[in-house]
């Protein structure tokens, strides 16, 4: 945590569109002209694409059939702790990018599946952005959740995560079904151990929830749309969040505990930014007065 060099964190699974959430953001960042340096999560992972399939290989010899990008050994979750307590306490810090597609690889000229060099964050940026799987991991002697200003879980109900992950993986990534299936596969033990429970770290979850019959997510043709979704919005700390008004500006929204906010799923951009708005302005505030 901290007062001069603010740091906020989205985290979620692969598919639970993170990215998609950090698209609200970037508007309130652009919106009240404040310079956010993105880190992604992806960019922590230990190894390459061609390392990482060689070191599943090398481990399901071992008998290790989980090994996957969900888990602390497969990332650099200590040098993310250190990043977020360097930039906490100074504003600086070295960032990278992993290359996921040809798109993304060709700016580079590198090839898609490694890593861009690391960099230096530039001086004067007003706060630090995560997106990606472990922005509220803790566990052996690192904390990064204690760092983070701002911790934001987005979760889709299971069902949907998985058909969004198998549309993208798909459409943009070029994997075929049984690949995509095989590492949901690989990595459930992982999800369980490492995953689920940052969500009870975080300061508010999002959770998007179909309300069309997603029972059989490998046989679903479309990404359920915003119209065909509910979001669940759950506050850790409900204190100082002006429900009421948050009600009367989202149409059709409703409570059901008083922690929870239940928004149509057309809504969610809109909830975020009447949410995450004020919390923004609130850290740029005590930034200012430090
Ligand atoms: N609220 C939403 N409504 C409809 N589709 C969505 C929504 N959020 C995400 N998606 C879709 O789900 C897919 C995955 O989303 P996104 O790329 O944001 O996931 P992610 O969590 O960033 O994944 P990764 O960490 O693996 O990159 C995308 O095709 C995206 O368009
Ligand atoms: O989305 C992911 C994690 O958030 C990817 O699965 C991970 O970044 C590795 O991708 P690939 O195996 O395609 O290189």
């Amino acid at each position: 945590m901290s007062v001069k060099h603010p740091i906020i964190a989205i985290t979620g699974s692969s598919g639970a569109g993170t990215s998609t959430v950090m698209q609200s953001f970037q508007h309130i960042f652009r919106r009240e002209g404040l310079k956010a340096q993105i880190v992604e999560g992806d960019s922590f992972h230990r190894y390459d694409r061609l390392s990482m399939r060689a070191e599943m290989k090398a481990q399901e010899a071992l008998g290790n059939l989980n090994f996957s990008h969900f888990g602390p050994e497969a990332n650099l979750l200590g040098e993310l702790e250190q990043l977020f307590v360097d930039y906490g306490s100074s504003g600086s810090g070295k960032v990278r990018k992993y290359l996921h597609d040809a798109g993304e690889a060709e700016p580079w000229k590198q090839e898609p599946g490694t890593f861009t060099p690391w960099q230096d964050i530039p001086d004067g940026t007003d706060l630090m952005f995560y997106e990606g799987l472990h922005g509220a991991w803790a566990g052996e002697g690192i904390n990064i959740a204690k760092q983070v200003d701002l911790c934001v879980g987005v979760v889709p109900t299971i069902n949907l995560e998985w058909i969004q992950k198998l549309h993208r993986d798909q459409k943009m990534r070029g994997y075929s079904q049984e690949a995509v299936t095989d590492t949901i596969l690989r990595r459930m033990p992982d999800y369980v151990s490492h995953l689920c429970p940052q969500f009870g770290r975080t300061h508010v979850n999002f959770q998007r929830v179909p309300i069309v019959d997603t029972s059989n997510p490998f046989i679903a043709r479309d990404i359920p749309t915003a119209d065909e979704s509910m979001v669940v919005i759950r506050f850790a700390n409900p204190k100082g969040i002006d429900f009421q008004y948050l009600l009367s500006i989202l149409h059709g929204s409703m409570m059901t505990r008083p922690n929870t906010l239940v928004v149509p799923g057309g809504k969610m951009g809109l909830a975020m930014q009447m949410i995450f708005t004020p919390m923004v302005l609130r850290l740029m505030d005590q930034k200012r007065r430090a």
